[in-house]
Parts: structure tokens; C-alpha cells; sequence
């Protein structure tokens, strides 16, 4: 029996093929919407690299992908398919098998989600046309921040509109929700500790933790805000938004380009998204967006330091936090006022301990959703396929 997991990101697809309760077959498509790619596989002999990408969205790509796994007789057995939904909302929060009805409702978020769920949502109808037998399961990356106080929720808006759902949710909760538990593992009770995990990837958010659960987080009712991401430029005074509405002629949509697609690490530097081409360049507006980047993090992990009231480990992970020794470098250099000191030679090695024995413990985790939707997703489909072992 296996279960398959994919993950859809804004141009990227991850997935991982679990039999019993090992990963087999993992792997990435990235840049689908220009010219999908296979990145990275890991499990099997052969590659993917001979698949024909034939369409150039989500569905397209995960149905050659599932073309390609199908040949390779790797799918025989499949008793489950499990997703990354990004936004459950007020109503979602622990996983739930996808039918019909509950994609109506998760289609109601798109607009508070636009680079992930309607890619997300298109895979699940896609495989429930093909699979119609296989259950479809939808793990939350809001779920993990839904037990955050009632002021860590909130906006200073009226009532009504609270009531309504405009709320502060957060998202990276299935990354967070991952290193909680590797965290756990590691340390036992001192994992209890006010913790500060930073995931930066192409979205960026960090999570204050307390007793392993999330205490706050910096996204909030899209995943537009808090950090300066790959495209997407974080916190931003909604005056800007107001004045480029009313005086420069933005509709709706471009306002939703601006934020989505041409801000971020791209809008700043001009010259790339990805922070290893940023690295790279020594055009001064490169430098500049990972200063800015930098300022953005140190300043935010203030806020989160004073919500838990200090800091007693602090955790790097996702693209730029597991293989970036600059950035971890420079966020560290500007955190000794927390107490925070970085061992170099361990930060230069990617170790997994960074810190220099002093002062708050520092660490560098890879992150895997793709293994937290596999634990999650297991219960729920044990007990629809009762002796099928996936809750062994
Ligand atoms: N070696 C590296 N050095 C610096 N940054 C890196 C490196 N590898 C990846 N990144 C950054 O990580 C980002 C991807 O992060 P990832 O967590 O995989 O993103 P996502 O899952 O959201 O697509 C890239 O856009 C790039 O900015
Ligand atoms: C929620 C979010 O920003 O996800 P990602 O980092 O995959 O873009
Ligand atoms: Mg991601």
C-alpha cells in the first residue's frame, strides 16, 4: 500500500511516494508556468528527466508526472493521495478527505490565497477524475497557528468584519508543525522553550513558539504579510495600496501583481527572485534587496522575541534558512542583542547546531512537508481503509 503526497507551491510541484511508513520515490518540478523542470529525484534508478511536460500548469504537470509513475509501476497499491492545501480557513484546520462538497468551500479562499490554492485545487479535480476510487486528503498550513491567542488573531478592525473571517490565520503551519516535532526529538523538554522558527524560502514567515505550539506568526490573513519574500514584498503600509488605487490608476488586479508577483527580492533588485542569483550578482541593487531582506527578518524576529519574552532557540530552515550561510550569518551578527552567537565554522558547514555555546541555541533544520502531510494524512486513512497499515 503507498501514499503519495504532493506539495504545490506557486510554480513549484514537490511529491513524495511513501510505502508503509518509508519515502520511496521524492522530487520537484519547479518553474511550471514558463518551462517545468525536474529538479531533484531521489529513491529510484532511473530519472525523470525523460518526462514530456506537455501543458504548463499544475494539473498538466501532475498528471505527467502521475503518467510517468504510473509506467514506472510505482503507483500500484495507491490507497491514498495527500495535499498541501495552503488555506483552511475558519472551518478547516484538521485533515480532511476532499470531495465535491468540501472543494466548493476550499474554492471560496482563493481569493485569499492566489498563488497556491487555485493551482492546489486544480491538481485535487484533476486526480479525482482519474483516481475517483483513491481517497484525497487535505492537510492545512493554517492549521498549526488555529490554537494562537485570541490577540495574536486579530486585526484592530470592527467586529463584523472579524466575525466575518478577516482574521490573522498564517500559513508555513505543516514546515512549523514538522520542526516542532524535530525540535521535540532533539531536546526533549527544552523544545518547550520560546522558540522563533524562521522559514525562508520563496515564502517567508517566522513562528514564535511556546510549549511547541504557535504563539504567533508573521503571515496573516494572506500570505502577503509579515517578511520580504521572493516576490512578494511583506508588511506594507496599506496607505501605499490606497494611493496607487486612487492616484496612479492600479485596479484590483494590478494591485494584486504588484503584491504577488513584481515585489519581494525581484522588485527590489531588478535582477532575480532566487536568493542565490542575488548572492551571486555585485550589482549594488542585488545587495541592496538582501540587505533589505535581512533588516525585514531582524526586525521581525524583535516582535516575535517580545511576544514570548526572550529567546531560547532559534531555527533556520526552508531554501534560504538551510543553505544560505550569508544570510543566517548576517541575521545573527544583528541578533546579539538577544544573546544570539553564531559558531562560524559550523554555520560555513551547514551544521545543524550553530551556535557557539552561548547565549540562545541556533540550528538549522531542513524542513519536510511533505513527511508531516504523510504522519497527518495517516489516521484519517486508516480509518477509511481499515487494515490497509498506514496506521502501523
Ligand atoms: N544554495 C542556496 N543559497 C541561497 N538561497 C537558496 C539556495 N537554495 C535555495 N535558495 C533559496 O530558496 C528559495 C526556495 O526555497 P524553498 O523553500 O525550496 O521554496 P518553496 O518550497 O517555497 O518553493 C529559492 O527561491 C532561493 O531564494
Ligand atoms: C504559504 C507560502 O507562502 O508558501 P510557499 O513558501 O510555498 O510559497
Ligand atoms: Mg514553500
Amino acid at each position: 500500500m503507498s501514499l503519495l503526497v504532493l506539495n504545490g507551491g506557486s510554480a513549484t510541484l514537490k511529491f513524495a511516494l511513501y510505502r508503509r511508513q518509508q519515502v520511496v520515490l521524492r522530487g520537484r518540478i519547479e518553474r511550471i508556468g514558463s518551462r517545468p523542470q525536474l529538479v531533484a529525484i531521489v529513491g529510484i534508478g532511473s530519472t525523470l528527466r525523460d518526462i514530456a511536460f506537455t501543458g504548463n500548469d499544475h494539473a498538466a504537470v501532475s498528471s505527467a508526472l502521475l503518467d510517468w509513475l504510473e509506467e514506472q509501476d510505482m503507483l500500484d497499491g495507491l490507497e491514498g493521495i495527500a495535499h498541501r492545501i495552503v488555506h483552511g480557513g475558519r472551518d478547516f484546520a484538521d485533515p480532511v478527505r476532499l470531495d465535491h462538497t468540501v472543494l466548493a468551500r476550499l474554492d471560496t479562499l482563493v481569493p485569499l490565497a492566489p498563488l497556491h490554492q487555485p493551482q492546489a485545487l486544480a491538481i485535487v479535480r484533476h486526480l479525482l477524475a482519474r483516481y475517483p476510487e483513491v481517497p484525497q486528503i487535505a492537510c492545512f498550513d493554517t492549521a498549526f497557528h488555529r490554537t494562537q491567542p485570541w490577540v495574536n488573531q486579530q486585526f484592530a478592525l470592527p467586529r463584523t468584519l472579524t466575525e466575518e473571517g478577516i482574521l490573522r490565520y498564517g500559513f508555513h503551519g505543516l514546515s512549523y508543525a514538522y520542526i516542532t516535532r524535530r525540535l521535540r526529538e532533539m531536546l526533549g523538554e527544552t523544545a518547550g522553550g520560546r522558540v522563533i522558527v524562521a522559514h525562508l524560502g520563496q515564502g517567508c514567515s517566522l513562528c514564535a513558539l511556546r510549549d511547541g505550539r504557535s504563539q504567533a506568526t508573521s503571515m496573516g490573513f494572506t500570505a502577503l504579510d509579515g517578511l520580504m519574500m521572493g516576490r512578494r514584498c511583506g508588511s506594507l503600509d496599506p496607505g501605499v495600496i490606497l494611493y496607487l488605487m486612487q492616484h496612479k490608476g492600479f485596479n484590483a488586479q494590478a494591485v494584486e501583481h504588484l503584491l504577488y508577483h513584481d515585489s519581494g527580492l525581484y522588485g527590489v533588485s531588478g535582477i532575480s527572485d532566487d536568493m542565490r542569483d542575488l548572492e551571486a550578482s555585485e550589482h549594488p541593487h542585488a545587495q541592496e534587496a538582501i540587505a533589505l531582506f535581512v533588516q525585514r527578518v531582524v526586525h521581525e524576529i524583535g516582535a516575535m522575541a517580545a511576544v514570548n519574552g526572550g529567546l531560547d532557540a532559534l531555527v533556520f530552515t526552508a531554501g534560504i534558512g538551510e543553505h544560505s550561510q550569508r544570510i543566517r550569518a548576517a541575521i545573527c551578527q544583528r541578533l546579539a542583542w538577544l544573546g544570539v552567537a553564531l559558531d562560524e565554522t559550523a554555520n560555513r558547514h551547514h551544521a545543524q547546531r550553530l551556535d557557539n555555546g552561548s547565549g540562545p541555541s541556533l540550528w538549522m533544520i531542513p524542513t519536510d512537508e511533505e513527511e508531516e502531510i504523510a504522519t497527518a494524512s495517516r489516521t484519517l486513512l486508516s480509518d477509511m481503509t481499515p487494515g490497509s497499515g498506514f496506521s502501523t
